[in-house]
């Protein structure tokens, strides 16, 4: 039988952590087996018990401290993934090998890490060969995305995560309970979008030209992938007792 994974993705702050729990709490609710493992070698708080903690293989604030890397939060970071590449047999140990497993990876916030670098693209390679079965959750804050030029840059990022990875991925605008009411009826224009009037709504509110250009230009773009990833885009609102505003 094989095994599932969630790669759970996304910007820091745009609710990776808080999806996991929340995940988690549905599926006990269910009556689902989910486990949760921390990827985030800087993670100071999540509020979910967790399987595998990637911060008892290394942590950043270690790697910042040694002398002899003279490391930044960006670098450690990078440092720490790398170091958790050459070391999968660590987390091959931590998730043993239960029958039907369902595994939702809680991962750092860095968005290179799913644009260029090669660790997580090595990561899903090497759960493939273990059997799991990946799917990408790619997280945007539905805040950044009311704006029409806003909501494409958070589809590419979506994107680019989505074509290195090479795997099913869904993209999920969290926050929602944090928007207007005024924003929330504005976002429901992208559950079904129509990149042609995108470039409208963007000439209006854009004040510089090459922005405009740009703009225009990405959404004048025929690419059957761009489509394809904007009818993907689901809204939902994690409302996990959040209040609305
Ligand atoms: N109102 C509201 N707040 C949310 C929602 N999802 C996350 N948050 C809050 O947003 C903040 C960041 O959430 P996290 O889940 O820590 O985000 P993250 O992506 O794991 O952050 P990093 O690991 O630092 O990249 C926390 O204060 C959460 O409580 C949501 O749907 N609604
Ligand atoms: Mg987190």
């Amino acid at each position: 039988m094989p095994r599932y994974a969630q790669l759970v993705m996304g910007p820091a702050g745009s609710g990776k952590s808080t999806y996991c729990s929340t995940m988690l709490q549905h599926c006990e609710a269910l009556g689902r087996a989910v486990q949760v493992v921390n990827l985030d070698p800087a993670a100071e708080f999540f509020s979910y018990p967790v399987m595998a903690d990637i911060r008892e293989l290394i942590e950043v604030d270690d790697v910042m401290e040694d002398d002899s890397l003279r490391f930044g939060p960006n670098g450690g970071l990078v440092f720490c993934m790398e170091y958790f590449a050459n070391n999968f047999n660590w987390l091959e140990e931590s998730l043993g090998h239960v029958e039907d497993d369902y595994i939702l990876f809680d991962c750092p916030g860095q968005i290179e890490l799913y644009t260029h670098l090669p660790v997580m693209k090595q990561l899903v390679e090497q759960l493939q060969q273990w059997e799991f079965r990946v799917c990408g959750v790619f997280l945007v804050d539905s805040q950044f995305m009311v704006e029409s030029f806003k909501f494409i840059s958070g589809i590419l990022a979506a994107l680019s995560a989505m074509i290195s990875l090479e795997i099913p991925q869904i993209n999920i605008m969290t926050k929602m309970d944090l928007l207007s009411k005024k924003a929330k009826k504005e976002i429901e224009k992208y559950l079904d979008p129509d990149m042609y009037s995108m470039i409208e709504d963007s000439t209006n509110i854009l004040k510089s030209k090459m922005f405009k250009k740009l703009t225009k230009s990405i959404c004048g773009l025929n690419f059957g992938l761009i489509a394809r990833n904007l009818e993907w885009g689901i809204a939902i609102s994690l409302q996990c007792g959040f209040k609305q505003p």
